[in-house]
């Protein structure tokens, strides 16, 4: 924008009036000065200094009031000026603070990072883990960052062990049943069993909750909760110790159990003689025309207990209480085998297929089986077979292909695997136990003979006090006869003539000792048709 151009003329008239202004001024001042003078009757200058003076002491008070009135709104608006600038400044103190006095745990931290659990950003609070110095190692209790799960650690195991500089059989992870992200992570500091744990005492497995197997890594009793609908195959090299395991299970099952029927086919010979006397049947054979037999037994036991429970769905009764059978077989593969011959293999065909369906239908009949194999090849027992079993257990093997064929082809797909081919194959009896998705590696008992000799004594002594206290029935003379004579085996004409039936038709003679024992007949030496008194005695004790 330019200037307006001025006209000379009234240049000379603004000087004029401001002149003339100025003179009105004057004469003004001049007459307040004189009526001030006047009016307090001072000098002329003492009335000039003191009104000059007052004008100036007025004019600072005026400065005054207005910068103090400046300042009083000024005050107002700062809050929302300040708070704008003061909260990141506040958050960043606050959390600059809080990572000083919360530092992050080193040792896991640095490790958990490394191993890929938590990210290179996350942290494990100092203030959240506590290490506890147990026995044989350091127990560490921490909570992972938030977002994180005991998940994310279980999955990285074995790269966090090697973190710790140990491997994954040198620790043991427990989850909290309060909080996700609890972890309670054990690292031993020497291989797992290096020194000795005592057997339990029948008091510890008593109060045992289910059934104990064997001890963990720090000596606390390991186990599962129950084995009720459920089966287990146990694999591992010769001289592992899968038979100590299995007769310190079984000495296990009689203390947790108390009374149930036990069938024993001793591949070894030798292995699980112990228990004969209370067996309902035992036999030492690597004959797989035997499993068959045995096989076809509780197979018949099967049926007769899911006719029980049809029926009482039919009539809207509640599921009968089964009584407990176990099924133990020590070196299972020899019967799974064939000589080569059409027949061989016909026969390893049949037991095969009644095997799968013994271990597939325990689920609801109570009937659970237990192979044990020194042999864990491919196909030393049948997939159809092994596929069936809920619990797996491993002893040592060579390599992680056999471990596949206990524990199952997919095992080292699972969360933390333990790879039992990295076991020392110089500690005896110790494996991995596979139970409902978790890996734990365990020692078997090694109990005493004078031990297992008494709870097998306890149990023998209850099985005749239930004998003795049985109503009188066909059944009970046919076992006190065969007692009598020390027979094992009775053939059906000899029992016949002793509980008086007179019937000369084999065939009639049959079904009437039959209807009158509750027991099918079965085949004794010789191919002779006759009762066994381990099955007269199992459904006298079972009622069945
Ligand atoms: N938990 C254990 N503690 C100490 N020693 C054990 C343990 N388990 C087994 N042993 C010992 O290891 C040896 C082999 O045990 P066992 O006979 O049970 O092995 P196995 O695997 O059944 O052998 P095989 O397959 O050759 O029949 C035995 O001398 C036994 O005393």
């Amino acid at each position: 924008m330019g200037k307006r151009k001025q006209h000379p003329g009234q240049a000379s008239e603004d000087a004029y009036g401001q002149a003339a202004g100025a003179i009105g001024a004057l004469v003004i001042v001049f007459g307040i000065l004189a009526a001030i003078k006047t009016k307090l009757g001072l000098s002329w200058p003492a009335t000039v200094l003191l009104t000059a003076g007052s004008l100036v002491a007025l004019g600072y008070l005026a400065w005054r009031i207005r910068t103090g009135v400046k300042r009083l709104w000024a005050r107002e608006e700062q809050p929302a000026v300040m708070r704008s600038q003061e909260v990141p400044a506040t958050a960043t103190s606050v959390a600059e603070e809080a990572v000083q006095v919360v530092p992050a745990h080193p040792e896991l931290t640095a490790a958990l990072v490394t191993a890929g659990t938590i990210g290179k950003d996350e942290v494990i609070r100092a203030d959240e883990v506590t290490v506890t110095a147990v026995r044989t190692g350091k127990r560490y209790d921490f909570l992972v960052p938030k977002g994180r799960t005991y998940m994310d650690v279980e999955k990285r195991l074995g790269n966090i062990a090697g973190m710790f500089g140990v491997t994954r059989l040198h620790t043991k992870l427990e989850r909290s049943r309060q909080n996700e992200r609890r972890v309670q992570l054990l690292v031993l500091d020497e291989p797992p069993f290096s020194r000795p744990v005592p057997a339990p005492t029948r008091q510890e497995i008593v109060a045992f909750n289910g059934v104990p197997f064997g001890h963990d890594v720090v000596g606390e009793l390991v186990g599962v909760p129950t084995f009720d609908k459920a089966s287990l195959l146990v694999g591992g090299m010769t001289q592992m110790g899968k038979t100590t395991l299995v007769n310190g299970l079984i000495t296990c099952l009689l203390i947790a159990y108390g009374d149930f029927d036990l069938y024993l086919l001793d591949g070894k010979h030798c292995g699980l003689t112990r228990f004969e006397k209370i067996a309902a049947r035992y036999e030492a054979s690597d004959d797989p025309a035997v499993m068959e037999s045995m096989l076809d037994k509780l197979n018949g036991r099967v049926e007769q207990r899911y006719g029980k429970i049809q029926d009482a769905i039919r009539n809207r009764r509640p599921i009968p209480m089964f009584k407990p059978v176990f099924f133990i077989v020590d070196e299972a593969a020899d019967f799974f085998a064939d000589n080569g011959t059409p027949a061989g293999k016909e026969r390893a065909r049949k037991v095969a297929e009644k095997a799968r369906s013994l271990v597939a239908k325990a689920l609801e009949s109570e009937i659970s089986t237990v192979m044990l194999t020194q042999r864990p090849a491919q196909n030393a027992i049948p997939v159809m077979v092994r596929d069936q079993f809920l619990y797996r257990m491993c002893l040592y093997v060579a390599s992680e292909g056999t471990a596949k064929v206990a524990l199952g082809d997919t095992y080292f797909e699972t969360v933390a695997p333990i790879s039992p081919a990295l076991l020392d194959s110089n500690i005896k009896g110790q494996g991995v136990l596979f139970a409902h998705g978790v890996s734990t590696l365990i020692r078997g008992f090694n109990f005493t003979d004078e031990f297992i000799w008494e709870v097998v004594d306890g149990v023998h002594d209850r099985q005749q006090q239930v004998l003795e206290q049985a109503p009188v029935s066909p059944r009970k003379q046919a076992i006190e006869l065969m007692q009598s004579k020390g027979l094992d085996f009775m053939s059906t004409a000899d029992l016949a003539s002793a509980l008086g039936i007179t019937e000369t038709d084999p065939v009639n003679r049959g079904k009437k000792v039959s209807r009158l024992l509750g027991v099918p007949a079965g085949k004794g030496p010789k191919g002779v048709r006759g009762y066994r008194l381990a099955d007269l005695t199992a459904a006298l004790m079972s009622g069945s």
